[in-house]
């Protein structure tokens, strides 16, 4: 049996003649994946690709076995995902209840009372129950990323496309986010975009790193640290060899990049090894 809820195949979606997305293949399975990049990598491009946003312009693109680039595909995929985009079009004066309750009504459940017991779980599933009354609008960030969460998994969607849901959260609320992120993720396809690389590191059973519109790692989170197997290094004052150094709370400088003979070598962890790889496709680039 395929348990692929996504493959793409050299992926490519432009913005007019800018190529936002590069020939990218990749297929993407139960559980939590984490997309990282940076800026203007292409994430949300991605992102959007597979939420029916932005089409294709080639390549082969499978979203729950269905083509995004039909009409018909497009309004299955869409009855069948989950969705939480960086800006959630919040409309303020509508209380949690209501803006979920209307996502409710795009996503066609047209029977009331069913859809209302819908609304009601997936405000209790993001621990939202008792705001549900509030006004958006006097909701702090953090409650406001659970009502778009909990828009999110109304109809109890087997593919979870999250843009980034943990920015702006203080780090108990990032906390409480990863676990029920990979709570969702148990038996569910979740594509977890984010700049945090904790939170890969903590949560993701696969990484995918983007940048400049194409693939550059494709694995487990460990495989991605390994990138910075011996090449991370502390010394007493920043390291002039290093590629990149920062003072750490325990006073000392952790230094990666190619180090000098003799240094004492540190465990590398998933930020390190993502640092290196984009430093060494830049790189490459340069040299190229
Ligand atoms: N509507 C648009 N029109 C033209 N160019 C766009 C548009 N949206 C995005 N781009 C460009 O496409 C590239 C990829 O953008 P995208 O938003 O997918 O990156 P990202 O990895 O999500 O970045 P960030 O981490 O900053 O959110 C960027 O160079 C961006 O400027």
């Amino acid at each position: 049996m395929n348990r692929a809820a996504v493959s793409a195949r050299e992926l490519t979606v432009s913005y007019r003649n800018f190529r936002a997305l590069n020939g990218i293949s990749f297929v993407l399975e139960p559980g939590v994946t984490g997309l990282l990049g940076p800026n203007g990598a292409g994430k949300t491009t991605l992102l959007r690709a597979l939420a029916t946003a932005a089409l294709p312009d080639s390549g082969a693109l499978s979203v729950l076995g269905m083509d995004p680039c039909t009409p018909e595909g497009r309004l299955g995929i869409r009855r069948r995902l989950g969705y939480l985009p960086q800006d959630p079009g919040f409309h303020p004066h509508f209380t949690a209840f209501e803006f979920v309750d209307y996502v409710a009504i795009l996503k066609e459940m047209k029977d009331r009372a069913a859809r209302h017991r819908e609304v009601l779980r997936v405000l209790d599933a993001v621990g939202l129950p008792d705001r549900r009354r509030k006004k958006i609008k006097q909701l702090s960030g953090g409650m406001r990323q659970r009502v778009a969460l909990a828009a999110a998994l109304v109809g109890d969607p087997e593919l979870l496309i999250l843009d980034e849901p943990t920015v702006g959260l203080d780090p108990e609320q990032r906390l409480r986010f990863r676990e029920l992120i990979a709570d969702l993720g148990d038996g569910r396809t979740v594509l977890l975009s984010t700049h945090q690389t904790e939170d890969v590191a903590a949560l993701c059973r696969r990484v995918i790193v983007l940048d400049g519109g194409t693939i550059k790692f494709d694995g487990e989170p460990p495989a991605l640290a390994a990138v910075a197997d011996g090449r991370v290094w502390s010394s007493e004052q920043r390291d002039p060899r290093a590629l990149a150094g920062w003072r750490t709370g325990v006073g000392t400088v952790r230094n990666i990049g190619s180090p000098p003979p003799g240094v004492p070598l540190l465990e590398p962890t998933l930020e390190d090894g993502y640092l290196l790889l984009l430093d060494a496709t830049t790189a490459r680039e340069n040299v190229a």
